[in-house]
Protein backbone atom coordinates (compact mmCIF):
# COMPACT_ATOMS: atom_id res chain seq x y z
CA UNK A 1 0.00 0.00 0.00
CA UNK A 2 1.62 3.56 -0.78
CA UNK A 3 1.30 5.92 1.96
CA UNK A 4 -1.99 7.03 3.11
CA UNK A 5 -3.40 10.77 1.96
CA UNK A 6 -5.74 11.79 4.84
CA UNK A 7 -8.57 13.87 2.73
CA UNK A 8 -11.35 15.95 4.35
CA UNK A 9 -14.50 15.49 3.01
CA UNK A 10 -17.56 17.37 3.73
CA UNK A 11 -21.24 15.77 2.67
CA UNK A 12 -22.62 19.42 2.94
CA UNK A 13 -26.39 20.02 3.67
CA UNK A 14 -29.00 22.31 3.32
CA UNK A 15 -30.94 21.54 5.89
CA UNK A 16 -33.82 19.91 3.06
CA UNK A 17 -32.52 16.61 2.58
CA UNK A 18 -30.34 17.61 -0.66
CA UNK A 19 -26.27 17.15 -0.20
CA UNK A 20 -23.68 19.32 -2.51
CA UNK A 21 -22.10 17.69 -4.97
CA UNK A 22 -18.88 19.08 -7.24
CA UNK A 23 -17.60 18.08 -10.16
CA UNK A 24 -13.58 16.90 -10.35
CA UNK A 25 -11.88 18.51 -12.86
CA UNK A 26 -10.88 16.39 -15.75
CA UNK A 27 -7.37 16.56 -15.73
CA UNK A 28 -6.92 15.67 -11.86
CA UNK A 29 -6.79 12.40 -10.44
CA UNK A 30 -10.48 10.66 -10.62
CA UNK A 31 -10.92 13.75 -13.34
CA UNK A 32 -14.97 13.94 -14.49
CA UNK A 33 -16.55 12.26 -11.73
CA UNK A 34 -18.63 13.80 -8.78
CA UNK A 35 -17.52 14.03 -5.84
CA UNK A 36 -18.12 15.69 -1.97
CA UNK A 37 -16.10 18.05 -1.60
CA UNK A 38 -12.71 18.81 0.57
CA UNK A 39 -9.00 18.16 0.14
CA UNK A 40 -6.15 16.85 1.43
CA UNK A 41 -4.96 17.66 5.28
CA UNK A 42 -2.11 19.87 5.91
CA UNK A 43 0.57 18.78 8.41
CA UNK A 44 -0.37 20.12 11.77
CA UNK A 45 -3.97 20.33 10.91
CA UNK A 46 -6.62 18.91 12.22
CA UNK A 47 -9.14 17.35 10.43
CA UNK A 48 -12.01 19.73 10.92
CA UNK A 49 -9.58 23.03 10.44
CA UNK A 50 -8.69 21.29 7.04
CA UNK A 51 -12.43 21.07 5.90
CA UNK A 52 -13.14 24.48 6.90
CA UNK A 53 -9.97 25.70 5.20
CA UNK A 54 -11.03 23.12 1.62
CA UNK A 55 -14.24 24.43 1.81
CA UNK A 56 -13.56 28.35 1.96
CA UNK A 57 -11.18 27.31 -0.81
CA UNK A 58 -12.88 25.39 -2.86
CA UNK A 59 -16.49 27.10 -2.03
CA UNK A 60 -16.14 29.80 -0.30
CA UNK A 61 -18.19 29.05 2.70
CA UNK A 62 -17.04 28.73 6.58
CA UNK A 63 -17.87 25.23 8.75
CA UNK A 64 -20.07 26.16 11.61
CA UNK A 65 -20.62 22.41 12.54
CA UNK A 66 -19.56 19.07 11.45
CA UNK A 67 -20.38 15.37 12.48
CA UNK A 68 -18.89 12.07 11.99
CA UNK A 69 -20.00 9.70 9.16
CA UNK A 70 -17.82 6.74 7.76
CA UNK A 71 -14.19 6.78 7.09
CA UNK A 72 -12.99 5.03 4.09
CA UNK A 73 -9.01 3.65 3.03
CA UNK A 74 -8.92 3.00 -1.02
CA UNK A 75 -6.10 2.37 -2.59
CA UNK A 76 -6.36 3.30 -6.06
CA UNK A 77 -3.81 1.44 -7.40
CA UNK A 78 -1.46 4.90 -7.99
CA UNK A 79 -2.59 5.64 -4.60
CA UNK A 80 -4.39 5.05 -1.60
CA UNK A 81 -6.73 7.92 -0.15
CA UNK A 82 -8.22 7.49 3.25
CA UNK A 83 -11.60 9.64 3.04
CA UNK A 84 -12.36 11.10 6.39
CA UNK A 85 -16.11 12.29 5.98
CA UNK A 86 -18.27 14.60 7.82
CA UNK A 87 -21.68 15.98 7.51
CA UNK A 88 -21.82 19.59 7.41
CA UNK A 89 -24.40 20.59 9.00
CA UNK A 90 -24.05 24.61 9.37
CA UNK A 91 -22.04 26.98 7.53
CA UNK A 92 -21.90 30.58 6.80
CA UNK A 93 -21.75 32.12 3.06
CA UNK A 94 -23.23 30.67 -0.02
CA UNK A 95 -21.37 27.85 -1.94
CA UNK A 96 -20.20 29.14 -5.22
CA UNK A 97 -17.44 27.00 -7.25
CA UNK A 98 -14.22 29.38 -6.47
CA UNK A 99 -12.57 27.15 -8.80
CA UNK A 100 -14.80 26.98 -11.79
CA UNK A 101 -16.03 23.72 -10.96
CA UNK A 102 -19.48 22.73 -11.68
CA UNK A 103 -21.45 22.43 -8.48
CA UNK A 104 -25.10 20.64 -8.12
CA UNK A 105 -27.24 20.12 -5.29
CA UNK A 106 -28.89 16.64 -4.74
CA UNK A 107 -31.59 15.25 -3.15
CA UNK A 108 -29.76 12.61 -1.20
CA UNK A 109 -31.99 9.26 -2.61
CA UNK A 110 -30.81 10.73 -5.84
CA UNK A 111 -27.18 10.24 -4.72
CA UNK A 112 -26.91 6.24 -6.08
CA UNK A 113 -27.83 8.37 -9.78
CA UNK A 114 -24.41 9.60 -9.69
CA UNK A 115 -20.57 8.69 -10.79
CA UNK A 116 -18.18 9.13 -7.79
CA UNK A 117 -14.25 7.60 -7.51
CA UNK A 118 -14.84 4.32 -6.58
CA UNK A 119 -14.25 4.80 -2.76
CA UNK A 120 -16.99 7.21 -2.56
CA UNK A 121 -19.50 4.08 -3.17
CA UNK A 122 -20.00 2.78 0.66
CA UNK A 123 -19.99 7.10 1.53
CA UNK A 124 -23.35 7.46 -0.85
CA UNK A 125 -24.39 4.12 1.48
CA UNK A 126 -23.56 5.75 4.44
CA UNK A 127 -25.36 9.07 3.70
CA UNK A 128 -28.21 6.97 2.48
CA UNK A 129 -28.78 4.69 5.32
CA UNK A 130 -30.87 5.79 8.36
CA UNK A 131 -29.48 5.53 11.95
CA UNK A 132 -31.59 3.21 13.29
CA UNK A 133 -32.13 -0.25 12.57
CA UNK A 134 -35.13 -2.95 14.06
CA UNK A 135 -34.38 -6.24 13.78
CA UNK A 136 -37.81 -8.02 14.49
CA UNK A 137 -38.53 -9.69 17.41
CA UNK A 138 -40.72 -12.63 19.24
CA UNK A 139 -44.77 -12.05 19.11
CA UNK A 140 -47.73 -13.89 19.98
CA UNK A 141 -50.09 -13.22 17.11
CA UNK A 142 -50.09 -11.27 13.77
CA UNK A 143 -51.83 -8.32 15.37
CA UNK A 144 -49.19 -8.72 18.38
CA UNK A 145 -46.27 -8.18 15.36
CA UNK A 146 -48.44 -5.13 13.21
CA UNK A 147 -48.65 -3.84 17.07
CA UNK A 148 -44.78 -3.52 17.34
CA UNK A 149 -43.55 -3.19 14.54
CA UNK A 150 -45.82 0.10 14.36
CA UNK A 151 -44.64 1.29 17.32
CA UNK A 152 -40.86 0.83 16.05
CA UNK A 153 -41.69 2.96 13.15
CA UNK A 154 -43.55 5.73 15.35
CA UNK A 155 -39.86 6.04 17.35
CA UNK A 156 -38.60 7.12 14.12
CA UNK A 157 -36.35 3.47 12.82
CA UNK A 158 -36.40 3.47 9.35
CA UNK A 159 -34.73 0.23 8.66
CA UNK A 160 -36.54 -2.77 9.20
CA UNK A 161 -35.13 -6.39 9.26
CA UNK A 162 -37.70 -9.02 8.98
CA UNK A 163 -35.91 -11.59 11.06
CA UNK A 164 -38.59 -14.70 11.99
CA UNK A 165 -36.80 -17.77 11.71
CA UNK A 166 -39.69 -19.24 14.30
CA UNK A 167 -41.90 -19.42 10.80
CA UNK A 168 -42.91 -21.46 7.98
CA UNK A 169 -42.47 -19.90 4.94
CA UNK A 170 -46.05 -19.01 4.23
CA UNK A 171 -46.07 -17.29 7.30
CA UNK A 172 -42.97 -15.07 6.32
CA UNK A 173 -44.52 -14.37 3.26
CA UNK A 174 -47.61 -12.93 4.82
CA UNK A 175 -45.58 -10.66 7.84
CA UNK A 176 -42.79 -9.80 4.98
CA UNK A 177 -46.33 -7.89 2.71
CA UNK A 178 -47.82 -6.53 5.68
CA UNK A 179 -44.15 -4.97 7.06
CA UNK A 180 -43.37 -4.11 3.88
CA UNK A 181 -46.90 -2.11 3.93
CA UNK A 182 -46.53 -0.42 7.79
CA UNK A 183 -42.81 0.62 6.30
CA UNK A 184 -44.29 2.00 3.10
CA UNK A 185 -46.49 4.18 5.58
CA UNK A 186 -43.45 5.59 7.46
CA UNK A 187 -41.18 6.39 4.35
CA UNK A 188 -39.19 2.75 6.35
CA UNK A 189 -37.17 0.17 4.42
CA UNK A 190 -37.18 -3.34 4.69
CA UNK A 191 -35.13 -6.05 4.17
CA UNK A 192 -35.42 -9.35 4.83
CA UNK A 193 -33.40 -11.76 6.25
CA UNK A 194 -34.19 -15.77 5.48
CA UNK A 195 -32.29 -18.07 3.95
CA UNK A 196 -34.19 -18.11 0.48
CA UNK A 197 -34.46 -14.49 1.00
CA UNK A 198 -33.99 -13.37 -2.75
CA UNK A 199 -37.01 -15.35 -3.49
CA UNK A 200 -39.66 -13.45 -1.31
CA UNK A 201 -38.85 -10.44 -3.33
CA UNK A 202 -40.87 -11.74 -6.48
CA UNK A 203 -43.97 -10.96 -4.29
CA UNK A 204 -42.82 -8.93 -1.61
CA UNK A 205 -41.72 -5.07 -2.56
CA UNK A 206 -38.91 -5.31 0.03
CA UNK A 207 -36.01 -3.11 -0.18
CA UNK A 208 -33.08 -5.54 0.05
CA UNK A 209 -31.88 -8.84 1.71
CA UNK A 210 -29.85 -9.39 4.88
CA UNK A 211 -27.54 -11.90 5.43
CA UNK A 212 -26.39 -14.13 8.38
CA UNK A 213 -22.92 -14.37 8.77
CA UNK A 214 -22.66 -18.15 7.52
CA UNK A 215 -24.54 -17.12 4.41
CA UNK A 216 -21.91 -14.47 4.03
CA UNK A 217 -19.20 -16.74 4.36
CA UNK A 218 -20.40 -18.87 1.65
CA UNK A 219 -19.63 -15.88 -0.56
CA UNK A 220 -22.72 -15.44 -2.56
CA UNK A 221 -23.27 -13.49 -5.68
CA UNK A 222 -25.20 -10.90 -4.40
CA UNK A 223 -28.31 -9.71 -6.66
CA UNK A 224 -28.07 -6.11 -7.90
CA UNK A 225 -30.25 -2.83 -7.41
CA UNK A 226 -31.57 -3.88 -3.76
CA UNK A 227 -30.03 -3.13 -0.22
CA UNK A 228 -27.86 -6.03 1.34
CA UNK A 229 -26.88 -6.24 5.16
CA UNK A 230 -24.62 -8.88 6.37
CA UNK A 231 -24.16 -9.65 10.21
CA UNK A 232 -20.92 -9.39 11.08
CA UNK A 233 -19.19 -10.55 14.38
CA UNK A 234 -15.17 -9.90 13.48
CA UNK A 235 -12.79 -8.63 11.10
CA UNK A 236 -12.57 -10.68 8.51
CA UNK A 237 -16.58 -11.03 8.09
CA UNK A 238 -16.37 -7.07 7.81
CA UNK A 239 -13.73 -7.50 5.25
CA UNK A 240 -15.67 -10.12 3.57
CA UNK A 241 -19.01 -8.24 3.57
CA UNK A 242 -17.46 -5.36 1.87
CA UNK A 243 -15.60 -7.27 -0.99
CA UNK A 244 -18.66 -8.68 -1.42
CA UNK A 245 -20.31 -5.51 -1.97
CA UNK A 246 -22.55 -5.56 0.72
CA UNK A 247 -23.89 -1.85 1.37
CA UNK A 248 -23.96 -2.28 5.26
CA UNK A 249 -22.88 -4.69 8.59
CA UNK A 250 -24.22 -5.35 11.45
CA UNK A 251 -21.27 -6.00 14.02
CA UNK A 252 -22.54 -7.67 17.49
CA UNK A 253 -22.66 -8.00 20.32
CA UNK A 254 -20.69 -4.67 21.35
CA UNK A 255 -22.58 -5.45 24.92
CA UNK A 256 -23.93 -8.25 26.52
CA UNK A 257 -27.19 -8.92 25.06
CA UNK A 258 -30.17 -11.01 26.04
CA UNK A 259 -30.59 -13.19 22.51
CA UNK A 260 -27.22 -14.16 22.74
CA UNK A 261 -26.22 -14.64 26.48
CA UNK A 262 -23.28 -16.83 25.55
CA UNK A 263 -21.38 -14.80 23.41
CA UNK A 264 -18.34 -13.02 24.28
CA UNK A 265 -19.29 -8.85 24.13
CA UNK A 266 -17.17 -6.77 21.79
CA UNK A 267 -16.97 -3.95 23.75
CA UNK A 268 -16.76 -0.87 22.87
CA UNK A 269 -12.78 -0.39 22.05
CA UNK A 270 -13.26 -3.23 19.61
CA UNK A 271 -16.44 -1.75 17.99
CA UNK A 272 -14.75 1.52 17.29
CA UNK A 273 -11.59 0.15 16.19
CA UNK A 274 -13.19 -2.59 13.93
CA UNK A 275 -15.87 -0.31 12.49
CA UNK A 276 -13.15 2.42 11.77
CA UNK A 277 -11.25 0.36 9.67
CA UNK A 278 -14.42 -1.30 7.67
CA UNK A 279 -15.09 -0.23 4.20
CA UNK A 280 -18.90 -0.09 4.75
CA UNK A 281 -21.33 1.07 7.41
CA UNK A 282 -21.33 -0.45 10.44
CA UNK A 283 -24.30 -0.80 12.96
CA UNK A 284 -23.62 -1.47 16.46
CA UNK A 285 -25.84 -4.26 17.69
CA UNK A 286 -26.08 -6.12 21.26
CA UNK A 287 -27.52 -4.31 24.06
CA UNK A 288 -27.99 -0.92 22.75
CA UNK A 289 -30.70 1.74 23.27
CA UNK A 290 -31.25 5.33 22.45
CA UNK A 291 -28.69 6.61 24.58
CA UNK A 292 -26.22 4.77 22.17
CA UNK A 293 -26.94 6.55 19.78
CA UNK A 294 -24.75 9.57 19.50
CA UNK A 295 -21.79 8.30 21.11
CA UNK A 296 -21.77 5.45 18.63
CA UNK A 297 -22.38 8.24 15.38
CA UNK A 298 -19.67 10.45 16.95
CA UNK A 299 -17.23 7.63 16.94
CA UNK A 300 -17.90 6.88 12.95
CA UNK A 301 -20.39 3.95 13.32
CA UNK A 302 -23.71 4.14 11.09
CA UNK A 303 -25.69 3.62 14.15
CA UNK A 304 -27.59 1.33 16.23
CA UNK A 305 -28.88 -2.27 16.07
CA UNK A 306 -31.51 -4.09 17.89
CA UNK A 307 -34.60 -5.71 18.99
CA UNK A 308 -35.43 -4.95 22.34
CA UNK A 309 -34.70 -1.14 22.16
CA UNK A 310 -37.97 -0.78 19.92
CA UNK A 311 -39.61 -3.70 19.89
CA UNK A 312 -40.81 -4.37 23.22
CA UNK A 313 -40.37 -7.30 25.46
N1 LIG B 1 -12.35 15.88 -2.19
C1 LIG B 1 -12.61 14.61 -2.50
N2 LIG B 1 -11.60 13.77 -2.83
C2 LIG B 1 -11.91 12.49 -3.14
C3 LIG B 1 -13.25 12.03 -3.11
N3 LIG B 1 -13.25 10.70 -3.46
C4 LIG B 1 -11.97 10.34 -3.72
O1 LIG B 1 -11.59 9.23 -4.05
N4 LIG B 1 -11.14 11.44 -3.53
C5 LIG B 1 -9.69 11.39 -3.73
O2 LIG B 1 -9.04 12.01 -2.63
C6 LIG B 1 -7.93 12.80 -3.08
C7 LIG B 1 -8.21 14.25 -2.67
O3 LIG B 1 -7.54 15.09 -3.44
P1 LIG B 1 -7.98 16.58 -3.83
O4 LIG B 1 -7.44 16.80 -5.16
O5 LIG B 1 -9.42 16.84 -3.64
O6 LIG B 1 -7.22 17.33 -2.69
P2 LIG B 1 -6.56 18.80 -2.72
O7 LIG B 1 -7.63 19.75 -3.16
O8 LIG B 1 -5.92 18.99 -1.39
O9 LIG B 1 -5.50 18.53 -3.86
P3 LIG B 1 -4.47 19.36 -4.66
O10 LIG B 1 -4.01 20.46 -3.81
O11 LIG B 1 -3.42 18.30 -4.91
O12 LIG B 1 -5.19 19.74 -5.90
C8 LIG B 1 -7.85 12.59 -4.58
O13 LIG B 1 -6.98 11.53 -4.88
C9 LIG B 1 -9.27 12.19 -4.95
O14 LIG B 1 -9.35 11.40 -6.12
C10 LIG B 1 -14.29 12.92 -2.76
O15 LIG B 1 -15.50 12.61 -2.71
N5 LIG B 1 -13.92 14.20 -2.45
Amino acid sequence: MHKLIHVAVGAITDGSGNILLAKRPGHAHQGGLWEFPGGKVEPNETLLQALDRELFEELDIRVVSAEPVIEIIHDYGDKTVWLDVHWVTAFTGTPRGKEGQPLRWVPVNELPQYEFPAANYPIVNALTLPDKLLITGAFNSVDDFTGRLEAALQQGVKLVQLRAHEVNDTDYEQLAGLASERCNLYGARLVLNRHNAADFLNSIPAQGIHLSSAALEKAPVLPADIIVGASCHNQSQLQQAAKLGAHYATLSPVLPTKSHPDATPLRWNNFVHLAKKATLPVYALGGMNEEHLPPVKQKGGQGIAGISCWWGN
